[in-house]
Formats: structure tokens, sequence, C-alpha cells
């Protein structure tokens, strides 16, 4: 709904924001006290300043909109997403305060009795699922004929936007991820759920924390499935034989992740939906130990296995999937919070050219991975030192362990002794002059004895 009254001046803000039900009666007069007369901008600013409104709330009553900023108790505060068929918001309880993430569904969706006994039914079934490893459903409803999903809110990137922005990770955060995930489908699994969608887009990231590590969490099990998801990430008998679909779907999905995770992309690439579902039919995925070197090859032969076109060569369950696992086991980078997602680290950088090379470690000297498999190594600034810098510079990085630094946390910093690698003898001016000087020592030495 669009406000009769234009949003010209303070006043106007203020009881917009009062018809659409942002304002406590406290928080009214605090409002009024932290606001001047004056311009609707100027008094919106200072609103957001204060923490009274956020920039969401303030745009949207800017532009004359007086709805959509309550769902049910919540107070939407923010949109944080939009998928194909929703939208998702961050919103607040009104009363217990509690921060979450709220999926609005498209009417479309729920336009027949079936469709929306199918979304309550998935909606129930899912808020039976507790698990670290699993994105919690506190509670459905419907408002305005589109059915929604309360959940908890995860505060960091899904594995698809973390591995296109930092690149594939290091094998033991991978497959510390896969194991995660593994734990989260088997609960899913005990309860009688089969995921159907696992994709990287679809799976979310705990920030670490000084006191916890990022945990992988699985979305979308509250959402009911009526057709096959992302082609690259289905399991063969979902084009095949969709009604002998079980866990075991959800372990080829989830071989598909591990492939993303180590080589940030999915086993089959390129082409239409329709050539990647007869790819995932017929042909065997590249070995992921090819396209990746260090990956070794007990993890590789578990990604290929979950790879098996038949479900039965696959594991038989995700709890033997994580037996595997933990018999390989690949560590994951000493002190590591996996990856920090926080503010961009700031490198001070000492050259206008070169690129970085080398090594980074703990502060106490122990380790030495080499950057480019470091998950938290590489440079997040802008512009990237990465691409900027061309001349050859070997430098140290010291890892700062994440679960002790204080916040705001630098994840990395140039060692002080970072050291430019010796020019190479042709571009040393000493040299140079050296070379030129012998130059005229021989001409005047030839030039002596052709005139005896
Ligand atoms: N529980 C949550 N906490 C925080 N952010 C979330 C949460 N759920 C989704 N998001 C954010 O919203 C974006 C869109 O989520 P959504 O689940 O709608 O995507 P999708 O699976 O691609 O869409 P769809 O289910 O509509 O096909 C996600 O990429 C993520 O950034």
């Amino acid at each position: 709904m669009h406000t009769t009254h234009p949003i010209a001046d303070r006043d106007a803000l203020l009881e917009a924001a009062c018809t659409a039900g942002l304002f406590t009666p406290n928080q009214i007069q605090k409002a009024v006290d932290r606001t001047t007369p004056g311009p609707a901008r100027t008094a919106a600013r200072a609103l957001v300043t204060s923490g009274l409104l956020t920039q969401f709330q303030v745009d949207r009553l800017l532009a004359g909109r007086t709805d959509g900023f309550r769902i049910g108790p919540y107070i939407v505060l923010d949109q944080i997403g939009r998928g194909a068929m929703s939208c998702v918001y961050k919103a607040k309880h009104q009363t217990m305060n509690r921060s979450v993430a709220i999926k609005v569904f498209a009417a479309d969706l729920t336009r027949t009795a079936e469709e929306r006994q199918a979304f309550q039914s998935a909606a129930q079934a899912a808020g039976k699922l507790t698990h670290t490893n699993i994105v919690t459903a506190f509670d459905a409803n419907e408002l305005h004929d589109r059915f929604y999903l309360v959940l908890e809110l995860v505060d960091g990137p899904s594995l698809d936007a973390l591995v296109r922005q930092h690149g594939p990770l290091p094998v033991g955060e991978a497959c510390e991820f896969v194991r995660q995930l593994a734990h989260g489908l088997s609960h899913a699994h005990d309860h009688g759920m089969v995921h159907r969608a696992l994709e990287p887009s679809g799976i979310l990231v705990t920030r670490a924390t000084p006191s916890a590590r990022s945990a992988a969490k699985i979305a979308n099990f509250g959402v009911p499935r009526f057709e096959i998801g992302a082609p690259d990430f289905a399991a063969p008998e979902q084009f095949r034989a969709p009604a002998t679909v079980d866990a075991r779907t959800d372990l080829y999905s989830l071989g598909c992740v591990f492939y993303f995770l180590l080589t940030g992309h999915a086993p089959f690439t390129g082409g239409t939906g329709g050539e990647i579902t007869r790819r995932q039919l017929l042909e065997d995925a590249p070995r992921v130990d090819r396209l990746r070197p260090d990956v070794p090859p007990g993890v590789a032969a578990i990604v290929h296995r979950l790879l098996m076109k038949l479900p039965g060569e696959r594991f038989a369950s995700a709890a033997e999937l994580i037996s595997h696992l933990d018999a390989v086991h690949v560590p994951v980078a000493p002190g590591s919070g996996y990856i920090s997602f926080d503010t961009p680290i700031a490198i001070p950088y000492p050259y206008d050219s070169g690129y970085l090379t080398g090594h980074y470690g703990q502060p106490d000297g122990s380790g030495a991975y080499p950057l480019s498999h470091s998950g938290f190594g590489l440079p997040v600034v802008e512009p990237s030192p990465w691409e900027q810098i061309t001349d050859e510079v070997v430098c140290e990085v010291t890892a700062v362990d994440l679960r002790n630094a204080p916040a705001p946390r630098k994840v990395l910093k140039l060692n002080p002794s970072v050291h430019r690698e010796p020019a190479p003898l042709w571009k040393n001016a000493g040299f140079l002059v050296g070379a030129v000087l012998l130059a005229f020592m021989c001409v005047g030495a030839v030039i002596r004895l052709v005139a005896k």
C-alpha cells in the first residue's frame, strides 16, 4: 500500500513509520528527540544513525510504502536474498527481540489445496529437525496468500558465494565442511527426510567467531520439491526413476558439492540443462585429483564413490561416509577458523609491482602452507594485489588464530620481514655499469693490439 501523503518532511516520515508499526510508543519519543523538523531525508539519516530504523525501512518509507514491514509478530529489517521462487528477509521478533530469516514464497506456489498441503507437510517435517548443520525452521504460516517460513538467521554466505569469491577450498577445509554436512544429512535421514536438492547455494556457512569455527548448515529442508532443482547437483535416479529417490540420492548431491568445493565447479559443466542431465546419467566425472593434484587418493576415492551412478555403489548411509572421511583425515590448517568472512583484510603492501608468493604460518612460526592453498590467505582487498602487481616478490604472511584474535579481527598481516627476492642479474644497475666498463676496457685492449 502506498501512503496518500508524500513523505516530504520529518513529521510525515514519523507518521508513516507509526502507520507501518515500526515504533513502540517509547521509540516515537526517541525518534522525535533524535531528529529535527525539516526534510524527510535528513530525518531518515538521523533515524538510521541512531539505530531506530534500518536503511531498508527508511528507503521503503521514503518511497511512500507503509506496508510489508510486518510478517506476523516479526518486524522486517532488511531484504537479504532473493531466490527463483522466494524472497528472504532479515526480521526481528517484536517482543522476543530474536533475529530470524523469513523466507516468503511466491503466491503462485500455493494456489491449490494440494500445494498448500505440500508446504505445510514439508514445514512440519522440517520442524522436527534440530541439528547444528541444518538451518532450523522455527515457524511456518501464511500472509496474504503467501506461505512463509521463519528460519534461523545464518550470518555468513552460501558455499556457492564463498567458493566464487575465494576459489576452491583447501582440501582439509572442504573435507571438514563435507563431514559436517554428512552429520546434518544423517540426522535428517534418521528422521525419514530426504533433501532432494542439495546444492552449494542452499548451504549457508556461519562466520567464525573467537570461540567457534564456521559451521556449514543445510537450508531448505522445509521446502517441498515439485520438480528437480539444479541438474548439475541432481543424482541420476532423480531423472531416471524419481520414485526411487532415497538417502543415497542426497549422498550423490553431496559428492557434487564436495567436487565443487575442491575444483570450483560441479562434476559436469557446460552445455544446456539437458546436456548436463545426459552426462550425469552416462558419463564418469573427470577425476578430481587430476584437476586438483593435492587431493589425496583417499579423498578422491570418497568423492568418486559418492558420484557412482547406481545408488547401491555409493556409501550406504551418511554415517558410513563420515567413517570413511574420518579414516582419511585431512587436517584443517592449524589455527584456521576455516574461512574468515570479516571485513576486507587490509594488507600493507609496500610494493607497486610484484605478485605474492610464499607461505603462511602461525604466529609462533609453526606451519608453512603455500599461500595459494590458504583459504584465508587470499587477499580480498580492492584492488587486489594479485592482479595489480606484476614483479615477483616473496613474502611471508602470518595467520592470526581466528579463535583467539580480538574483534575486529585482522585475519592476515604481512610479516614485517617481508623481503623482495633479489632482482635478476640483468636488472641490477651495478651489474650493468660493470658490464659497460668491461666492454670499454675490452674495446680499448683490442684497439691497442691492432695499433701495435
Ligand atoms: N536462513 C538464512 N539466513 C540467512 N540468509 C539466508 C537464509 N536463507 C536464505 N538466505 C539468503 O537468501 C538467499 C536466497 O535464498 P533462497 O533460499 O531463496 O535461495 P535459492 O535456494 O536460490 O532460492 P529458491 O529456493 O527460491 O530457488 C541465499 O543465498 C542467502 O544469501
